[in-house]
């Protein structure tokens, strides 16, 4: 996969270099790139933003500078097709399904936005030929899209075949395929500061620890997301085995 991302901050995509990502990039399985989008300005200034039509306060990014920088990016590779993902608080909300959908892309191009936003038809014109989606990580304001492009791009290549060690791990977190919060986990110490780990864990009777997890994943996702329970499979919520 490869992924692009403009922004005026390039060094807040820094943690990209670390940890998951940054193995991902080191092994080859992601190609990741970040451009200054002020490289695509032609004043003095390197002007990206100005006053917006209709009034109101704050700046809003110029869509001569975007253009110029969205048709050097996706127009460099015609092999295969950039799938432009625009952070926006206006944008669709962004969960797992939408983080599988977009790991099967090969290519995703990340426009960040700060100020009040990007001209409107930044996003109209590369509908013109690109795939374009605009994507909130959820409702609360930032100071730009910087962020939420690190939450999705993180989300994103752990999915990557090749990228997690042990593709089992991806399935029991939270959010996974039985869209429940995941159970408590502990380690050693069996007892720490008068806290014991529960007996059931102890037991080594894999059936009891499988029900105990999973009646503890629906607890917690009954408190704290009574929204994924409307979503849920009836049949999956006993976890009982059943004949097809
Ligand atoms: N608030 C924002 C401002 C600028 C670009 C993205 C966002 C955003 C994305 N998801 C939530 O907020």
């Amino acid at each position: 996969m490869r992924i692009d991302v403009v922004t005026i901050f390039p060094d807040y995509l820094a943690p990209l270099d670390l940890s998951l990502v940054g193995k991902a990039r080191d092994s080859g399985l992601l190609d990741l790139r970040v451009h200054d989008l002020r490289d695509w300005t032609t004043d003095r200034h390197r002007t990206v933003d100005d006053t917006p039509y209709g009034g109101g306060a704050g700046m809003v990014m110029k869509p001569d500078v975007w253009g110029a920088a969205l048709d050097d990016i996706t127009g460099s590779e015609v092999e295969r097709p950039a799938h432009l993902v625009v952070p926006s608080p206006a944008g669709h909300l962004f969960d797992q399904r939408m983080a599988a959908r977009l790991a099967d892309d090969p290519w995703l191009v990340f426009a960040c936005g700060r100020y009040e936003g990007i001209d409107a038809r930044v996003m109209a014109d590369a509908r013109r030929r690109v795939r374009v989606s605009e994507v909130s990580i959820g409702d609360y304001v930032l100071g730009g899209g910087e962020a939420a492009a690190l939450v999705i791009i993180e989300a994103v290549t752990r999915l990557l075949p090749g990228v997690v060690g042990n593709p089992d791990s991806l399935v029991e977190e939270s959010h996974g395929t039985d869209g429940l919060l995941e159970y408590p986990v502990y380690t050693k110490p069996p007892s720490w500061r008068g806290l014991d780990v529960p007996e059931v864990l102890l037991s080594g009777h894999h059936a009891r620890v499988a029900r105990w997890r999973r009646d503890q994943a629906l607890r917690l996702t009954a408190e704290r997301r009574p929204d994924l329970v409307a979503r849920l499979d009836p049949d999956a919520l006993d976890g009982r085995d059943r004949e097809v």
